[in-house]
This record gives C-alpha cells, sequence and structure tokens, in this order.
C-alpha cells in the first residue's frame, strides 16, 4: 500500500486550528488579521491560486483585499500602490502574486514591500533572518514542507536530505530551513553531477524543478521519503508534479502527492504567517 503525506488534510487542520485563534481574537474585540493580494495581468494560473487564497481568507475570518492590476501598469504605480499598503493599519500581508510581466522589476517590489508585512517571506531581510536563525517571516511552501514533515513525527536529525532546484523561494530557504533542524541537505541543480548518485543515497529527496516526472524510480532509494514540490500541467492538461509518482511510491516509505501534497501546505501558511504578522502587532 502507498503511503501518502496527505497535505490537503494537513493543511485543513492548520487551517482550523487558526479559525479558532482568529475567532478568540475578534471575539476580544480585536480587528481581523488583513491580507493584501496583488495580481498584475491575465496568467489564468495565477488567477486560479489568488482566487483560492482570497476564498481561503475569508473561510478563516481573515479580511481581505484583491488588487487586479492591468498588465500594463508601471512599475512606479505598482510601487505606488504598495507604498499605500504598507502604511495601512487594517492590512497585514502583502502578497505580489509572481510572476510579474517582464517590465517590471521583480527584486524591486519585493524589496518594495515592509518586511514587517511580507508574508511571502521573499524579502531578503526575511531571507537573511532565516539562515542566521532569527524571527521572520519564513517563504511559504519550504515551510509548508517542514510543517508537513513536523506533523508527520519525522526525525530531521543526521538525516541526508537531498533537493533538486535551487530557486530563492524553495530550493535555497528549505536547505537553511533543513539545516537547522540538523538535516544534512545536499542543494542539487542543473549543473550538479551524478545527479542519481545523490539522490539514491538520500534518506530524504525533495524535487522543485518544474518538469514532469524528472524523479524516476532508479533514482530513489527503497524506503526513502520523497517530496514532490512540481506543478506541472501534463499532455492531457492534468495537474501533476516533478515526481513519477506511479513509479517511485513503489519504493518510498512515504510520498506526497501532485495535486494534494505541498500546493495546499503554501497557502495554509501564507495564512498563518498573516495571523502572525497582526499577532506580532497586539
Ligand atoms: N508571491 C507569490 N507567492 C506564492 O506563494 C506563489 C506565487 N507568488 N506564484 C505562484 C506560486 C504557486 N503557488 C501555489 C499555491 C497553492 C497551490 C495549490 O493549492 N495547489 C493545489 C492544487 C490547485 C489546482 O488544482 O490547481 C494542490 O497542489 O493540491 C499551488 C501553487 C503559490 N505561488
Amino acid at each position: 500500500m502507498i503511503k501518502i503525506i496527505d497535505g490537503k488534510k494537513i493543511s485543513a487542520e492548520i487551517k482550523e486550528e487558526m479559525k479558532i485563534e482568529i475567532e478568540e481574537l475578534t471575539k476580544g474585540g480585536k480587528r481581523a488579521p488583513g491580507l493584501a493580494v496583488i495580481i498584475v495581468g491575465e496568467n489564468p494560473a495565477s488567477k486560479v491560486y489568488v482566487n483560492s487564497k482570497v476564498k481561503t481568507c475569508s473561510a478563516l475570518g481573515i479580511y481581505s483585499e484583491k488588487y487586479n492590476l492591468d498588465s500594463e501598469i508601471t512599475e512606479a504605480e505598482l510601487l505606488k500602490l504598495i507604498e499605500e499598503l504598507n502604511n495601512k493599519e487594517e492590512i497585514d500581508g502583502i502578497l505580489v502574486q509572481l510572476p510579474l510581466p517582464k517590465h517590471i522589476d521583480e527584486d524591486k517590489i519585493i524589496e518594495a514591500i515592509k518586511p514587517n508585512k511580507d508574508v511571502d517571506g521573499f524579502h531578503p531581510i526575511n531571507l537573511g533572518k532565516l539562515v542566521i536563525g532569527k524571527n521572520g517571516f519564513k517563504s511559504c511552501t519550504p515551510y509548508g514542507i517542514m510543517e508537513l514533515l513536523k506533523r508527520y513525527e519525522l526525525d530531521l536529525n543526521g538525516k541526508d536530505v537531498v533537493i533538486v532546484g535551487r530557486s530563492n523561494i524553495v530550493g535555497k530557504p528549505l536547505a537553511v530551513m533543513l539545516t537547522n533542524e540538523n538535516a544534512t541537505v545536499t542543494l542539487c541543480h542543473s549543473k550538479t553531477k551524478n545527479l542519481s548518485e545523490k539522490t539514491l543515497n538520500a534518506d530524504i529527496v525533495i524535487v522543485a524543478i518544474g518538469r514532469e516526472k524528472f524523479l524516476t524510480e532508479d533514482m530513489v532509494k527503497e524506503g526513502s521519503i520523497v517530496i514532490d514540490v512540481g506543478i506541472n500541467r501534463n499532455s492531457l492538461g492534468k495537474l501533476c508534479g516533478d515526481v513519477d509518482f506511479e513509479n517511485v511510491s513503489k519504493k518510498t516509505s512515504l510520498i506526497t502527492p501532485v495535486p494534494g501534497g505541498v500546493g495546499p501546505m503554501t497557502i495554509a501558511m501564507l495564512m498563518k504567517n498573516t495571523v502572525k504578522s497582526r499577532m506580532e502587532k497586539i
């Protein structure tokens, strides 16, 4: 029998816990947490994610504002909106959905968000705090993966973890988080030599590169744990991860599915960061 790590179930539990926390806050006469979500342009996938974030907010009692901006908006106009939201009392978190159109500098936008409202955890200040082990916002996807491992009571002490993919929003921060929990991390990427040799020796393999069926069964050790961060559409338009689930799952002791694995955790941790931001102002 395939043993899965059920991100959908765990994210539902986390959301339920937060809902109660928010109810208590507002019952005490305090303002609810507030999240502003900004989307630029008409990317259909981005729209789906943004709508799901807004829906989750309302299910939990989080106040939200959604800004649908035209793809032609200038960088200066977007910066102006961020500045307004930085100064807006009822907004605790600001999320600018990525990717942005090419004429807008993503780094500049991220850096304009006040670090104490950067619930995505993408600002250099928050990434820096993570590296030195200080309290800041953690990027939602790696944070969600850490929470999954924790709630499945998987001991990371001295474990060999291989991450494939070195993005600033998943691979790199995840390598730091796992290191902070005493795992031995190997961060692999497109220039890595003998990748299979590394993944075959790993207790845990985490793949975040965005290529369907990239991780195959000949690349994993019997009894290992596999975490799939990929979100791809296959030729039939079906959502799939970076792992050849059908075959890899025959060897793993635990594996995350796509959908229903890491994805729902990303949204849950965004909500968690928004609540944290609110609580820190009380
Ligand atoms: N500033 C910013 N922050 C983000 O956090 C961010 C972003 N930009 N740009 C795009 C990526 C992608 N992302 C996902 C969130 C939830 C699911 C999710 O809930 N997935 C479901 C399925 C959803 C479906 O059916 O399409 C699942 O895996 O079960 C997936 C992907 C957040 N992102």
